[in-house]
């Protein structure tokens, strides 16, 4: 684990001294938006239009923002299209590296052994954290953005005339109920579970897990009565949600110590992750053990030993009885 300073790797853990003990995450780097016609998006530079095998994706498996990123690849089909590389699920004194094995797949475009060195392909006095996912621009090489919450946006509808699927996860006429949903969920449970489980003192643990199941009481009772955080359709609300709710009760309950209630407490939520699971091609971008071994076997400093508990046994593909929902309208 670490970062880059001026191009060069500095092995180095998250500095949470400077900030009683809470964990403060880094804004992405590169911002940029891929467009159907190549103009600028809503931050970065023009020039990245959105083209059939232009694109490359560099995620891991275990990350939740990476995973978003794979889930809208999925759902608009654009496997073809852009192409992924895998990092190995152990993330040491080197960050994320390409190293062979347990579902790891190769870097064919920079061909890297280690994933700062894409960042340093793109830019080589880089300074900042080297974080999955990246999408890569082949014909410019350089990477267009790491910023997963951006990255969805562009593949839930640039492609759209070059061959995605149809669907669209971000309506214009829900966006602002759908930002509020995503500013809640963001900041007490996707960065929350990190908040709780990097955390180094009593206080910022306990200020980030509070909030944390307030919000999953919240959510639960929203999906008591609608089988969608919008009601009767899917949008980008549900696919960010979900990628924290997978990783919970196997690893966030134990390693990340948010273990006030876990998700099979909760009627509701505990069927909706199962409803998420079971929707077409999601579960090929879901798997567990890698999941497990990344977050147990390499965060040294919240898991010494770096054994990997055995369980929970977690049957994501169990019924979960929300289909009745859509009855209603
Ligand atoms: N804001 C980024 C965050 C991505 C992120 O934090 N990824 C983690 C893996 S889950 C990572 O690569 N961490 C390496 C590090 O922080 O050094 C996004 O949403 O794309």
């Amino acid at each position: 684990m670490g970062l880059l300073q001026d191009g060069k790797w500095v092995d180095k853990w998250y500095d949470t001294k400077s900030t009683d003990g809470r964990y403060v995450r880094k804004e992405s780097a590169f911002r940029n938006w891929v467009t159907a016609d190549g103009s600028a998006g809503p931050s970065g530079i023009s020039g990245f239009m959105a083209e059939r095998d232009r694109y490359h994706l560099y995620v891991s498996l275990a990350c939740p923002w990476a995973h978003r990123t794979l889930i809208f690849r999925a759902l608009k089909s654009l496997e073809e299209m852009i192409p992924i590389s895998n990092v190995h699920w152990f993330m040491g004194e080197d960050g994320w590296t390409f190293a062979a094995g347990d579902g790891s797949t190769p870097d064919p475009i920079n061909n890297t052994d280690l994933l700062h060195q894409v960042y340093t392909a793109a830019k080589p006095d880089f300074t900042g954290r080297v974080t999955v996912p990246v999408l890569w621009d082949k014909h410019q090489e350089t990477i267009v953005s790491n910023e997963s919450a951006e990255i969805i946006r562009m593949f839930n509808s640039a492609f759209d005339g070059v061959g995605a699927a149809v669907g669209d996860y971000y309506p214009d006429t829900e966006r602002v109920e759908i930002d509020a949903l995503n500013a809640r969920i963001y900041d007490t449970l996707n960065n929350g579970v990190y908040k709780a489980g990097f955390a180094t003192t009593q206080r910022a643990y306990e200020e980030a897990v509070t909030p944390l199941f307030e919000t999953l009481d919240w959510l639960d009772n929203r999906l008591s009565t609608q089988r969608y955080l919008m009601g009767t359709h899917l949008t980008e609300a549900d696919w960010r949600l979900f990628t924290t709710l997978i990783r919970f009760d196997p690893v966030y309950v134990g390693h990340f110590k948010c273990n006030l209630r876990q998700i099979a407490d909760y009627p509701h939520l505990s069927g909706y992750v199962r409803d998420l699971y079971q929707h077409p091609r999601i579960a090929e971008t879901v798997d567990i053990p890698y999941i497990k071994k990344h977050y147990y076997g390499s965060h040294e400093s919240v898991n010494p030993t770096r054994v990997v508990p055995m369980g929970p046994a977690v049957d994501f593909s169990a019924p979960h009885n929300r289909a009745d929902f859509n009855k209603e309208n």
